[in-house]
């Protein structure tokens, strides 16, 4: 069995609903998000071969679903009134509004699936919310 991992980071805002507690209100983080491919074999020719997969290309995914992501706020859906997320949208911020609550949790699940439906294999997600503090996501 062979493993690869790469990661990306990025910087939102976000706030927990039914949280009691200081996340409860509006703060931010820089997620870290940490990618893993297990395969048991290695590919047979071309640029490929001998490699479970190319650095470059699972790299490339990684960073551009961390993008998506970046500077924006992190918005469980239904958590703002429509008029709050207008007027947000007015002020030009960027909003990212998503239909599960924003932990640790759920966005490793949520990067997972992403990585899953563009073709990548991968079987685990970590999402690090603080440098100590992470969450994973094991797919299967
Ligand atoms: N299992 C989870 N627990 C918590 C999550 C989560 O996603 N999954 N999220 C939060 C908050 O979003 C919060 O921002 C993190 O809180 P905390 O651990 O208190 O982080 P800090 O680094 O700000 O804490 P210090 O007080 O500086 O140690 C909470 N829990
Ligand atoms: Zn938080």
């Amino acid at each position: 069995m062979y493993g690869l991992k790469t990661e990306a980071s990025f910087d939102s805002a976000h706030f927990l609903t039914d949280y009691h507690g200081k996340c409860e209100n509006l703060h931010g983080h820089r997620w870290r998000m940490v990618a893993y491919i297990r395969q048991d074999g290695l590919g047979q020719e071309g640029t490929e071969r001998d490699m479970v997969l190319d650095f470059g290309a699972f790299k490339r995914v990684v960073r551009e679903e961390a993008a998506r992501l970046d500077h924006t706020f992190l918005v469980e859906e239904g958590s703002l009134a429509p008029e709050t997320l207008e007027a947000l949208e007015r002020e030009g911020f960027s909003l990212t509004v998503l239909p599960f609550r924003t932990t640790a949790e759920n966005l490793a699940r949520h990067f997972a699936e992403r990585l899953l439906a563009r073709g990548l294999p991968v079987s685990q997600v970590d999402c690090y919310e603080t440098p100590l503090n992470c969450a994973t996501y094991f797919v299967g």
